[in-house]
């Protein structure tokens, strides 16, 4: 039998109200305890919280929930006490002296919440992040995670691969019976590609680690461009050393700014040179190289022909005459704040393409492996006829997507998801 625990389960006193939550086999009987009897389920009334030696602790509204239909899926008792440090001090006091009963480790309701099936893992991932939540996307793709939207997503699939299994199976069978070679005539190849198009799109939506890092707009170009220039003019500070010496950035710069709403990482980079006898600069070069390759959104201030695919092309030092912005998205300047301004305007509407989410669901990166595991298995299901090999592979899909939903969770990733939550939550 599981001890029963205890937390405050609102914010730190003093506040108007406590909320403390007791959960576990000893709920009840701790309710009574304190209380002197355990009012009907789910029915708040008022009582005069009381201490072993009898002593008066608070008047609060005691609620009682029987398990299993409860959050946590055991008995839970909410005390609603008055939320001044000492009263709540007093009624934990209280509570941590009745036998069986102990404080909650951070996470342990929505822990015990898993255990007992009242929630799937990517509820309890989506509640962490929940918590976590600083902007509004992030709020809402938080939210949808933590109301199931992933776990049913996930389940979703889980039972249309087992249909496309079912037939596999069925027609193999059919098969071996009948020792023909199109007996039935199942093609699961429909069936498979509809799944495929639909995890396609799933993972070219942005991760919660990126609604949440930001999105990673990289400045890269040749020598002198104005890049740190421009970067500063961006971050609205001196970040970056700006001189007329080419070469001057050595390093990769970092700098997060919120914009408009939306998260973003801005990176500086060397200007990338042909050849240079400075190991400092060939190491900063191969480092802009790398922060390019990892670029959500690239700002190339330089020629438009040797503009890596996809790049945002600026004409810089567009205070300049004759600076040759014809082949340009935007002629920016660090000097006018009017392209600066436009150049913003420009990146929201990229990010806000990235970042639409369709029906709010984003995955977190250990989630996007999951699913591109089951996606690469349902790939070779794709291009196979033969229907042994797309047995085979619907099977290995599956892996990989229960594990999505807590199936075969290792203790250790259970204690690192739990230990991200708050006091009695
Ligand atoms: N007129 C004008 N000069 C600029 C502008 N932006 C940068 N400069 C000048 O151009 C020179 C190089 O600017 P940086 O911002 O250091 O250029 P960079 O691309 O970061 O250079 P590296 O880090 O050396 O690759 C400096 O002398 C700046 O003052 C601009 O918009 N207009
Ligand atoms: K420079
Ligand atoms: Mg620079």
């Amino acid at each position: 039998m599981s001890d029963t625990i205890f937390a405050l389960s609102s914010g730190r006193p003093p506040a108007a109200i406590a909320v403390l939550r007791i959960s576990g086999p000893a709920a009840r009987t701790a309710a009574e305890a304190l209380a002197g009897r355990c009012p009907p389920p789910r029915r708040a009334s008022l009582r005069t919280v009381r201490d072993a030696a009898g002593a008066p602790l608070d008047r609060a509204l005691v609620l009682y929930f029987p398990g299993p239909a409860t959050a946590t899926g055991e008995d839970l008792v909410e005390l609603h006490c008055h939320g001044g440090r000492a009263v709540v001090a007093a009624v934990e006091h209280a509570l941590a002296a009745l036998p069986g009963l102990r404080p909650a480790r951070p996470g342990e309701f929505t822990r015990r919440a898993l255990e007992n099936g009242r929630i799937d893992l990517a509820q309890a991932q989506g509640l962490a992040d929940l918590l976590e939540a600083e902007t509004e996307t992030q709020r809402r793709t938080a939210l949808a995670a933590a109301e199931g939207a992933v776990g049913r997503a996930v389940a979703g699939w889980l039972d249309r691969l087992s249909a496309i299994a079912a037939r596999v199976e069925a027609q193999l069978d059919f098969a071996d019976e009948a020792d023909v070679e199109d007996a039935g005539g199942y093609d699961p190849a429909p069936a498979i590609s509809a799944l495929l198009a639909e995890w396609h799109a799933t993972l070219a939506a942005p991760s919660v680690e990126r609604l949440r890092d930001g999105i990673r707009v990289v400045i890269a170009g040749p020598p002198n461009a104005g890049k740190s220039s421009l970067f500063n003019a961006l971050v609205d500070r001196d970040a970056a050393i700006v001189t007329p010496i080419a070469g001057t950035t050595r390093d990769i710069l970092e700098a997060a700014v919120m914009r408009d709403g939306i998260p973003y990482r801005l990176t500086d980079t060397a200007g990338l040179a042909e050849a240079t006898d400075d190991e400092v600069e060939r190491i900063g070069i191969d480092r802009a190289a790398a922060a390019i390759a990892s670029a959500d959104m690239l700002l190339w201030m330089g020629a438009p022909a040797v503009a890596p695919r996809g790049a945002v092309i600026l004409a810089g030092k567009a205070d300049l005459p004759d600076t040759g912005s014809n082949d340009a998205d935007l002629a920016v300047s660090a000097r006018l704040p009017d392209t600066v301004a436009a150049l913003w305007a420009l990146l929201a509407d990229r990010a806000r393409m990235m970042l639409a989410i369709d029906g709010d669901m984003a995955l977190r990166q250990s989630q996007r492996d999951a699913l591109a595991d089951a996606a690469a298995a349902l790939d070779l299901a794709a291009r196979t006829s033969d229907l042994l090999i797309v047995a085979e592979q619907l099977r290995v899909a599956t892996r990989p997507l229960a594990g999505l939903l807590g199936r075969d969770a290792t203790e250790a990733m259970l204690d690192a998801l739990f230990g991200r939550f708050c006091l009695g939550k």
